[in-house]
């Protein structure tokens, strides 16, 4: 239990429940509270790690979990699978009006959640990727500080300030604990963290260009929409003039005033293509109302009325067609309807005289011309507001919650300016917005992570193979060690240290080696008054005596195919296969006479001799004993001879 740990806990606990706190006072805002309450819940989830109650710590992890991946699939899945307005009608029984943004966490605090509690649910182990998953963690906190200072997001994608700092607060927390951990694992870490760690940091840069990207086309494809609703107001208005401009020449070859039914039958299919004209009116040269449709009753009270008094503002656009037979429009005015409109006065030429007789009168109720264009688009993707630069003409409200963005399209409505602003909704643009920036992202940290996996994996093979191929080396060392040691001793077992001969024990081996060949001789060597060589000079010398002696006897006997070895003390014997008693006695003649004449002396200058007995088996089977006992007794009676000879001994 750290206690360094415990703290940064507990810090991070009262900095998310003071979050929590401030969001739950805040006006508006009680729905974002979810960004705060899972971050207490994880600092729960680690306090409970810290105080060694990992299946608690497992438990309350998961059940985080649990809330922060659906939150997370909201941001990833694709509008034609779960549209964003089934996502909303999943939370609006919650809260009335809410939406998803209200409900889940922003982005950048979602995946956080998800590296710390993957951190703990890996048990904190390097080797299954928890310093990655924890430097992930670090880098999307970074990201948050960056996106909080430059936040041009359609949403907020970042914790606040002191959700960030709860983060920070349970990052250093984990890191605290478990860090010292991961010494034993230094070189895997080496190699794989700094790759994980460039890939993350690739993957979020990538993300955020992305994101600002699709953004941006976003506002421009609404921002479009916007300017395509402007222009269709300016064209309907000059289609409306050019209808009406028909509809006054239509009277020009008509010498009287029209009759009440024939204006109402020509004035009613216009009225009917252009429904916000309040009234269609014919008015004579002294400015009375002489004919109107439609012929309701506000506009049956206007017949009569002299207009250059009634209606001051509307004057000189009407002597403008009175009296110079041109067009004439007033400018956004008052109407007597009790609304602001613009009226388009247009002259009624005598034909031969091309003076003018009267005018026709449209009288554009500007709100209903506005809510004409407005019934253009879906109230729930927008709302619109049609102004002048001091004064608003129309509203139409959306019928769910506006974005902070803002379109202006300027309109040019017969040389006024109006000013169309449209707000796209929250709901239309989320819907629009595409989830590959988030999908890039999520893919690109999980391969950070596998990254990290596989390197570390491959770090800690390479380090076992190492472990392993030295031990190898070792283990083949100590084989050869053990062999040479183990031919050392077989060696010594069957050879005799002084003179390198084989001893006695190997000499038998070899002669039942030989046991079958006939004829087979033996020779039984002693050195003739040894113990005065070594009393004069000493057993060292005696030893060099054996060993000259011994040389010479393995050179002679071995070069007819023999065996020549150490019988014991001064005695030697040899074997020689196919050998019959004549020919051993050449070869014993011939080893006797070398010795006889290499520079081996007594104390008084006399040649070192050697006498040899000599018995030779020509059939049957191998009688060791026997063959030993007549060798030995012709050995003695060489001896008995006057020594320094070669006796055969006597056949069976
Ligand atoms: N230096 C040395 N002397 C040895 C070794 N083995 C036996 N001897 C000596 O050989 C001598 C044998 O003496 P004896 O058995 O009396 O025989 P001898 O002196 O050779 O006389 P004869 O055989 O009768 O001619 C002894 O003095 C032993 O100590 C050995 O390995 N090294």
């Amino acid at each position: 239990m750290s206690r360094p740990a415990i703290n940064l806990n507990l810090l991070a606990l009262l900095l998310a429940l003071l979050a929590s706190l401030l969001d739950w006072t805040a006006p508006g805002t009680v729905l974002s509270l979810t960004g705060s309450l899972p971050i207490v819940a994880t600092a729960l989830c680690q306090l409970a790690w810290h105080h060694r109650r990992p299946a608690l710590a497992r438990g309350t992890g998961l059940a985080v979990l649990m809330v922060l991946i659906p939150a997370l699939a909201s941001f990833l899945i694709p509008e034609y699978w779960i549209s964003h307005s089934a996502w909303n009608r999943q939370v609006e029984g919650w809260t009335a009006g809410s939406l998803i943004v209200d409900w889940r966490p922003p982005l950048l605090v979602i995946l956080c959640l998800i590296m710390l509690i993957a951190s703990l649910l890996v048990r904190t182990r390097a080797n299954l990727g928890a310093p990655q998953l924890l430097a992930m963690t670090a880098i999307l906190l970074v990201m948050q500080g960056v996106e909080t200072w430059h936040a041009t997001n359609l949403l907020s994608l970042t914790g606040s300030a002191l959700e960030q700092a709860a983060l920070w607060s349970l990052l250093a927390a984990q890191l605290s604990g478990v860090a010292v951990n991961w010494r034993g694992h230094l070189p895997g870490l080496k190699r794989a963290l700094p790759a994980g760690v460039l890939l993350a940091c690739l993957t979020l840069l990538f993300w955020h260009q992305q994101k600002t990207l699709v953004e941006g086309n976003l506002h421009a494809e609404t921002q479009a929409q916007s300017q395509r609703l402007a222009e269709s107001l300016s064209l309907e208005i000059r289609d409306h003039l050019q209808a009406m401009q028909r509809f006054a020449n239509s009277w020009q070859l008509q010498d009287t005033l029209p009759t009440g039914g024939q204006w109402a039958a020509q004035a009613a299919p216009y009225h009917q293509d252009f429904q916000y004209f309040l009234n269609i009116a014919f008015i004579d040269t002294d400015s009375r109302i002489r004919r109107v449709h439609p012929a309701n009753a506000t506009n049956q009270r206007l017949l009569g009325r002299r207009l250059f008094d009634e209606q001051p503002a509307g004057r000189s656009a009407l002597e403008e067609a009175l009296s110079n037979g041109e067009m004439g429009r007033t400018g956004i005015i008052d109407l007597l309807q009790g609304e602001p409109g613009i009226i388009h006065y247009l002259p009624v030429l005598d034909d031969d005289s091309q003076r003018p007789r009267g005018a026709v009168g449209m009288v554009v109720s500007l709100p209903a011309l506005a809510d004409t264009l407005f019934r253009q688009t879906n109230p729930s993707h927008f709302g619109l507001t049609l102004m002048t630069p001091d004064r608003t003409l129309a509203e139409r409200q959306a019928t769910s919650r506006l974005a902070t963005w803002q379109h202006r399209s300027a309109i040019d409505l017969d040389g006024l300016s109006l000013t169309l602003t449209s707000r796209p909704t929250l709901s239309l643009l989320l819907s629009r917005l595409s989830r590959q920036p988030v999908v890039s992202l999520t893919i690109g940290l999980l391969l950070a992570y596998l990254l990290f996996m596989v390197l570390f994996a491959h770090q800690h093979m390479d380090t076992q193979q190492r472990l392993m191929r030295r031990s190898n080396r070792e283990l083949r060392h100590e084989v050869r060690s053990r062999t040479r040691l183990q031919k050392e001793v077989e060696w010594l077992a069957s050879h005799d240290d002084l003179t390198k001969l084989p001893n006695r024990r190997q000499f038998m081996w070899d002669l039942e080696r030989h046991g079958q060949t006939r004829p087979l001789s033996l020779l039984i060597c002693d050195i003739d008054h040894f113990k005065q060589v070594n009393d004069a000079f000493g057993h060292l010398q005696g030893d060099r005596y054996l060993k000259s002696i011994g040389e010479l006897g393995r050179d002679i006997i071995e070069s007819v195919d023999g065996v020549f070895a150490r019988y014991g003390g001064e005695e030697f014997i040899a074997c020689l296969p196919g050998h019959d008693a004549i020919m051993a006695r050449d070869i014993a003649e011939r080893l006797r006479v070398a010795i006889q004449q290499i520079d081996l002396r007594h104390a008084d200058g006399s040649p070192l001799t050697i006498s040899i007995g000599i018995t030779t088996q020509v059939g049957g089977d191998l009688q060791t004993d026997t063959l030993l006992q007549a060798a030995d007794e012709a050995l003695y009676a060489a001896k008995a001879g006057g020594r320094n000879r070669v006796i055969i001994a006597p056949p069976p």
